[in-house]
């Protein structure tokens, strides 16, 4: 059986200040919105935006996934944006820079204690040089009893900041970083989602740099403005080509001639059970995505 399948093609941030952006952010095609009380707002309208992060996630966000980034447990706010999280209980709480596998087990505590739903994840920003290095032992805690550890978000700004990488077309100096967090987040089944493109009015930069997260194996993108969602819908869900693909392969496979074979000769190449398996994927993938509100 195939499990569920929760498409996260689209992240988009809104700070939680911009009481516009996240009336608009209801009616986009995203497949989630990330409410920042962090770094997209400045401290003195922490308060203030902590409030409207309430209204919109009470009010609901057009049924789309809405994580809450809060601030972190070692500021002025991380507290009470974290009781904020327990009380109006988004899918998810977004952890900035999260510090290691002892701190995400204590925001999953708090979380616990606080009341919240169990249904509420923990998602964790890999954002800074110890997450990166540690990025195995922080996804391990996932398969813990009861962890609510679920996604990883590469953080590339203020990984850029710390360790002084200069980001350019290609990424060459983050790329052996992307890996290694994608690969700890698949051995412990954790979503991945790529990092933000600040330039958000270079389409063909951000196209490009979507099309390579998709080929380092990341569920999607998290995005800055609107402009950004629909490329980022499009390189990450599968096409027209990729569904027919999926669908004459698995009708090749299950052929009654090719029944009892392992390994079977589909458009001149190999096929195996785990081809089948990766086709099945894709159009349960694509299955979700036409459920949605907003294909
Ligand atoms: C970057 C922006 C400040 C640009 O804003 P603005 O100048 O208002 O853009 P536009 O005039 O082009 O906006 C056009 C309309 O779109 C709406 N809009 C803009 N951005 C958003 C958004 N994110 N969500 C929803 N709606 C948005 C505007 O309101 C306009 O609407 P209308 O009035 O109908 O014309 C701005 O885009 C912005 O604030 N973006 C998000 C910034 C943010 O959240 N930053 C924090 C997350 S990124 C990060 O921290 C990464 C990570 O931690 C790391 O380390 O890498
Ligand atoms: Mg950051």
């Amino acid at each position: 059986m195939t499990a569920t399948i929760r498409p996260r093609r689209s992240l988009l941030f809104v700070p939680a200040s911009n009481v516009r952006a996240l009336e608009k952010a209801r009616g986009l095609p995203s497949d989630a919105v990330i409410i920042d009380l962090e770094d997209a707002v400045a401290p003195a309208a922490k308060e203030a935006a902590r409030e409207q992060a309430r209204a919109a996630i009470a009010q609901g966000l057009g049924g789309r996934e809405v994580a809450l980034r809060v601030n972190g447990a070692d500021t002025p706010w991380g507290a009470d944006d974290l009781a904020l999280a327990a009380s109006v209980a988004p899918d998810a709480v977004l952890v900035p820079k999260a510090a290691s596998a002892e701190a995400v087990r204590d925001i999953g505590r708090r979380l616990d204690a606080l009341g919240a739903p169990a249904r509420v994840q923990v998602w964790a920003m890999i954002e800074t040089a110890r997450a990166v290095l540690d990025a195995d032992a922080m996804a391990r805690t996932a398969l813990e009893p009861a962890s609510r550890l679920a996604l990883f978000v590469i953080g590339a700004n203020d990984l850029a900041r710390e360790t002084g990488v200069r980001v350019r077309a290609g990424r060459a100096a983050l790329l052996p970083w992307l890996q290694q967090v994608l690969l700890a987040a698949r051995a412990s089944g954790l979503a991945a989602i790529d990092s933000v493109y600040n330039d958000f009015s270079d389409t063909a930069g951000f196209a490009a740099e979507c099309a390579q997260g998709r080929d380092l194996g990341f569920d999607g993108k998290s995005l800055i403005h609107p402009a950004q969602i629909a490329a980022a819908n499009a390189a990450f869900g599968p096409g027209a080509d990729d569904i027919a693909e999926a669908r004459a392969l698995i009708a090749a496979f299950t052929a009654p001639e090719n029944a009892g074979k392992g390994a079977v000769s589909f458009e001149g190449r190999m096929i195996e059970d785990l081809h089948v398996a990766i086709a099945r994927r894709t159009l349960a993938l694509a299955d979700a995505i036409a459920a949605l509100h907003h294909p």
